[in-house]
């Protein structure tokens, strides 16, 4: 109950939120204000668990030039510190946040660019250090991995299949959230590396299903699928319309209206942070309570952290009160 999980992001990011009265492009702006966090998806999912209570430990790349701000998130939160450091720079993701319509808009950049030999080294550290941490977790824990966001220029798309067949070996449960080629990679590899969990958006999952997936029914069609392939759950992410939670025996949908977001940044990220509490919890998804509980978690993780700037989340009954009122239909 009490293991810890673990987060692997091997490409972080500090997010430079920079706020304007009215996004125009092509002209100038004066910004009301500028926030820089640290960030990148498996970071924020790091940040919120460990703010839900949840003992974590994280792990990825960092560039040592600027990981002051990474550092200081992980000593504040009581997060393990287990990043290798490269020479250079970790990028900054400029995200800008429009005061007329609550729209951010996200300019990620590519991140670190190492050459074939570091590039290599660092998998293999950071591959080791996964290893590490299994090991040490006891036999019948099935320790919970969630590996998420882009990988650095250079580094093979595939990394996450290779990662799934290493967590698999140790027990682990891996839960994944990343697009395009290296999601695709991930979904390519044989059953035995696959993830337990994934949590593409709406047009992640429409890439890999390679069609618009306009209606409910076809995204319930996709979802299955992937579960058919040996995927136990699929979260598909629809923004202001919710989410829908799909396992092997059941779907639901859940939903919540939301508030006038500070930013949206990271609110897929919190939503993930709020499935694995609830795995975390042993929320089984193949039944209605269990997955009820992931699904309304997850959904108040998302609205709760939308209030705040950088990927933190309100305190405990906020958020248990934000599940409570989470709209659940269970789908046919
Ligand atoms: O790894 P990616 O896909 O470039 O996304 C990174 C960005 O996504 C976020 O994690 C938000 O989801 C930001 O913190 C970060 O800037």
């Amino acid at each position: 109950m009490m293991s810890t999980v673990l987060t692997l992001t091997f490409n972080p990011a500090l997010d430079q939120t920079i706020t304007l009265d009215r996004l125009q492009p092509g002209t100038v702006h004066r910004a009301s204000a500028v926030h820089t966090n640290a960030g990148g998806k498996g970071i924020n999912v790091a940040s919120c668990l460990a703010d839900w209570g949840v003992p974590v430990a994280a792990t990825g790349i960092l560039g040592r030039a600027n990981a002051q701000p990474f550092e200081a998130l992980f000593a504040d939160k009581g997060i393990a510190d287990h990043c290798v450091r490269v020479d250079g720079e970790t990028r900054v993701n400029i995200k800008i946040a429009d005061q007329s319509n609550a729209d951010t808009t996200d300019i990620n950049l590519p991140g670190l660019v190492l050459g074939e030999t570091v590039l290599g080294a660092v998998r293999e550290q950071v591959r080791e250090t996964v290893i590490g941490l299994l090991q040490d977790y006891p036999a019948d824990s099935a320790p919970l991995v969630v590996a998420a966001g882009s990988v650095p220029q250079g580094m093979d798309p595939a990394v996450y299949a290779s990662v799934g067949a290493e967590i698999r070996r140790f027990g682990g449960r891996l839960i994944l959230d990343t697009s395009g080629v290296p999601l695709s990679a991930a979904l390519a590899a044989p059953e035995r590396t696959l993830p337990l969990c994934i949590k593409p958006n709406r047009a992640e999952l429409e890439q890999w299903a390679a069609t618009p997936l306009d209606t409910l029914e076809a995204i319930l069609t996709a979802a299955r699928r992937l579960n058919r392939r040996g995927i136990a759950l699929v979260v598909v992410s629809l923004g202001a319309e919710g989410a829908v939670y799909v396992s092997s025996s059941l779907a639901i949908r859940a939903a919540l209206p939301v508030v006038r977001p500070l930013s949206t940044v990271g609110a897929g990220d919190a939503m993930v942070a709020g499935l694995t509490a609830a795995l975390w919890e042993d929320a089984n998804p193949e039944t209605l309570p269990g997955l009820e509980r992931i699904a309304r978690l997850s959904t108040a993780f998302a609205v709760g952290k939308l209030e705040r700037l950088g990927p933190n989340l309100p305190p405990r009954a906020t958020i248990e009160a934000l599940a409570a009122t989470v709209a659940i239909e269970v789908c046919a």
